[in-house]
Parts: C-alpha cells; structure tokens; sequence
C-alpha cells in the first residue's frame, strides 16, 4: 500500500519535523491542521493547510477543523470497494493513506495544581480521536501514527519498500484504540472525580503496562508477566531499579514488596528477611549492619534464601553480611559503590532500590477474586503509643514498651493469624498464617525457646480466649500488644493481671489475609 497523503496533526510536536521531512522526500502529500502547518512550513517542508481540502476555516477555537467528510471520507473509503471509490470521485474527496496526530495533553493538563475545569474541558480532544478511530478502522489501507516512538520504524519501512506492511498496520490500529481508549478513561475519572462520585469509582479503567514477561509464574507451569500502572507516581516495586543479578521472578516481586513494607515501617535503621512473603527475621538497631544483624539472628535457618528489605543506603559492612549467606533479593533505597563492588561478587544476587511508597499516597490495596477484584485503602495507619491504652494493672517498662512497638509494626505484615515475640530490638519468634490464634502464638514461642522469657509478644488481632496469655506467659513473656475488643477481653486481661504481666490495647487490628 503506497502512502500518497498523510495527514500529520499533533499537539506534542516532538520529532514531527524530521518525520514529515522524510515522508515529503518519499513523495508524500502532507496536509496538517493550524499549529502543525506553522511548525512544517517553518521548517521549510511543503504543507497542504486543511481548510483547502475542506474548504472551511478553523473555527470555534479549533474545537471543528479536521471534522469533515474531505478529510474522514478520505480516511474511511474502501480502495477496493466501488460504491466507496464512485462517492471519492462524485464528492472530490481524495485518499488519505496515512494519519499521525496526537491528542490535545488532556493528562497533563488536569495534572497542573489550578487547573480549573475550563481548561480541562478545552483540552479534549475531539476532532483528533475522531480521525484516529476512522484510520484504525481502515487499517486495511491506511496507516495511523499515535505513537512518535514508531517514527523510525515507518521511514525504515518506507525505505525498504516504499510501503508499510499490512501486519504492521494493523499493530498501529491496535496501539490507536489503547491510545483513545485510556485517553477517555482518564476523561471520565477527572469528570468522575468533580462529581464528588465517592472514593471508589462506579466504573474502573486502570491502565497498566508490560514491565517483563516472567519466567514463570507462582510455579513453574504457571505462565506470567509483570505489569506497572502506566500513569503512576514512579514510587513502589513496579518502578525499582534492578541494579545487578539474575532476573526478579513472579515470587522474588511479592516477597520484595513484603520485604520494603516492612522496614518503611520504621524510623530507625531497619533489616528484614522475608520468605514466602512472611519476615522470618526482623532487626532494629544504631546503624544499618547492627539492623541486619539482628534479623539474620533471629532465624538464621530461614534466612538462608530468603529476601532482605533495608531502609537505609546499604553501605560496606551490611554488604559483607549479607554475602556470608545465600541471599537471593536486596531492596534498599541505595547502595554505597563500595557495598556494590561487595554484593555484585556474587552473580546472581538480585540487588534493587526503589522509593518507599508514602503513607499519605492515595493508592488502593487490590486483591483480585475470581471475576472481580476487592479494593480497600492501604492500611497505613502508623501506631501512635498515645493510642494506646494499658489495660492491666501492671503498666509495660520502657524496654517492653519499645519491643512491643517492635513487634506491633512488625505482626501486621504476617499473614493472619499472627503472632511475634520479640526482645532486644529483634523478632525471636514469628507464628505465621495460622488457623488458630494460640497456634500461631505455640509456634513464635517455641521458636524464641529460652528467649522468649522476659520477651514481649504481638498479636495481629485480638484473643477470643484467655488461652494465648497463659500460653505466653508459660514461656516466660512478660507483656503483650494486642487490638482488644473480644467479649472475652476481660478474661485475657485477668490472666495478664494474675500473672503479673503487662497487656495494651491498640483498639486497632491488622488482619492480613
Ligand atoms: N477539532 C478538530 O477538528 C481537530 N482536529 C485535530 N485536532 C487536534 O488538533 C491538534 C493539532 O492542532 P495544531 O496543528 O493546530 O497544533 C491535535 O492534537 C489534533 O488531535 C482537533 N482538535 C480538537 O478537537
């Protein structure tokens, strides 16, 4: 199919000048709207303005200038069908074989802090969409451009064969509907979002894009890819930056999401190690080393393979650490060059930084189920100790008050049910996912042992019996965080008090399921 017309009208004028500079050189007829006609002629290339194909001026501020039968009869003719070709000729509407035009910056636009919605409603775009549709349509014969990335590609086609390839036409065509398709999404959620609609959308129109098809999935027959939402702020795992090592795999991205939760929850220098999205080990401390130290020890059997999260830049001696041992992921938000020179010894060690997510920003936590997906805010809310209420007689001392803050920030990214003992800036104990609660707590304890006496102890949610405190306190725990609110609250708060212990309510709970 040879390109004897094109059409060139676009608002990001980026690239246009050398692209239409090539097609003129092919022979082709270029015709643009006002602003578009300005920037070719300037440039010296010979340019048919549209109002001498329709045969009407530019009017009502451009909102009507391509919208014409010269111009869509032109795009929309069947070549091959004769009713369509005896219509050209009794109208004197001539083909055109190719359309590039990109839309009014309608994103950009409402992106601006006083955008008011004039503006907004003036950057839709109409006549634009319009001609892309009727080209993608017509893919058959014509070649829709929305995409200036696709440039070279065009003039090294036209260059080979002085046509574009079926084939590749109709890959233009299925990148100009993506193109007008996200374009009145983003139209309709700003509307949605000026109608006050509430905080979640009767209709969603989420766009993501192709980061990496994935070796595979979950498991090894499961087929994957991972996808980034196109129009995000660039914060979170589906934007880190992978500085060296093997490919991330579909269960390296969870377990470092998991990793990076984690440790954002903390001020001071903080280390993680995740295995199978649960923190088998979690440490505080002065600096970085002293953190991940403390993580590594608190379960050094299942730190082996696993996923450390680090919310500090990562400098030499944490490097060093961490290399005495098979690690397969990093995230930090930086490494120093020399923990680099450290870590990337080894070959396939995944290293990644990323910028934490902020607790303020307005993203949905999404959970898909079979047919539909749930949505719920982002369970952001920080533990304040002011908060919190002691609810036996014996307050907790300052040390348990700090290891219970440990292990209140650390039990809400456990999968329920979940227990974690800690002490000493350190999780002793993690009972993950269990389907009893005093389970859960029989697990973390028997996994402190003998460190579990004089420790402290967190629970995800609150104690339906008094079971699980006179199981803590057995092992030796000498105070416990829990949410509160069961009708048998007064029963566990009995145990804690006959047996001299120190319990809080948070009066919050941190399900994760
Ligand atoms: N109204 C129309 O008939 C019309 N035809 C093309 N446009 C848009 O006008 C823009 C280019 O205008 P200019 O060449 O004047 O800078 C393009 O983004 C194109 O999508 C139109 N504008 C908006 O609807």
């Amino acid at each position: 199919m040879k390109i004897k017309r094109a059409l060139i009208s676009v608002s990001d004028k980026a690239g246009i000048v050398e692209f239409a500079r090539q097609l003129a050189n092919y022979g082709v007829e270029i015709i643009s709207t006002g602003g578009t006609m300005k920037t070719l002629r300037e440039a010296g290339i010979p340019v048919t303005y549209v109002s001498d194909v329709t045969g009407f001026p530019e009017i009502m501020d451009g909102r009507v200038k391509t919208l014409n039968p010269y111009i869509h009869g032109g795009i929309l003719a069947l070549r091959d069908n004769p009713e369509h070709t005896a219509a050209m000729e009794r109208h004197n509407i001539k083909g055109i074989d190719m359309v590039v035009v990109n839309l009014y910056p309608f994103r950009q636009t409402i992106a601006k802090p006083d955008v008011t919605l004039g503006d907004a409603i003036e950057n839709i775009d109409i006549g634009g969409p319009a001609m892309i549709r009727a080209a993608a349509k017509n893919f058959q014969y014509v070649a829709v451009v929305v995409n200036p990335e696709r440039y070279t590609e065009i003039i090294d086609q036209l260059a080979a064969k002085q046509e574009i390839s079926a084939e590749f036409r109709m890959a233009l065509a299925q990148e100009a509907y993506h193109h007008t398709a996200e374009y009145d999404a983003c139209i309709a959620q700003y509307l949605g979002k000026q109608l006050d609609n509430g905080q979640f959308p009767e209709t969603m129109h989420a766009v993501y894009e192709k980061v990496q098809e994935l070796r595979y999935g979950e498991n090894p027959h499961q087929q994957a890819a991972f996808y980034r939402e196109k129009y995000g702020d660039g914060f979170g795992i589906a934007n880190a930056k992978q500085l060296h090592g093997k490919e991330l795999s579909f269960n390296n991205i969870v377990d470092v999401e998991a990793a990076y939760g984690i440790v954002g929850e903390f001020k001071q220098p903080a280390a993680a190690i995740i295995k199978h999205t649960n923190p088998c080990g979690t440490g505080i401390g002065k600096t970085l080393a002293e953190a991940y130290g403390k993580a590594y020890e608190a379960d050094p059997v299942s730190a082996y393979g696993g996923i450390v999260g680090l919310n500090r830049e990562v400098d030499a001696i944490t490097a060093e650490e961490i290399s005495k041992i098979f690690i397969e992921a990093v995230i930090a938000p930086s490494f120093t060059p020399e923990a680099l020179t450290i870590l990337t010894r080894k070959q396939n060690i995944r290293l990644l930084t990323a910028d934490a997510v902020d607790a303020d920003v307005a993203e949905f936590d999404i959970k898909k189920v079979s047919g539909g997906i749930l949505l719920q805010d982002r369970d952001t809310r920080d533990a304040e100790i002011e908060d919190m209420k002691v609810v036996t007689k014996r307050p907790p001392t300052q040390t348990e008050w700090e290891q219970l803050m440990l292990a209140w920030r650390v039990v809400k990214h456990v999968k329920s049910n979940a227990i974690v003992v800690a002490a000493n800036n350190q999780t002793l104990g993690v009972g993950a996912g269990q389907m009893n609660r005093v389970g859960a707590a029989a697990i973390a304890l028997a996994q402190a042992g003998e460190k579990a006496r004089g420790a402290v102890l967190a629970s995800d949610a609150f104690f339906p019996f008094r079971d699980t405190v006179d199981t803590a306190v057995t092992a030796g725990i000498t105070a416990i965080i829990q949410p509160g609110g069961s009708v048998k609250d007064a029963e566990s708060i009995q145990a804690a008090d006959e047996q001299g212990i120190a319990m809080i309510f948070t009066g919050m709970r941190h399900f994760k399921h």
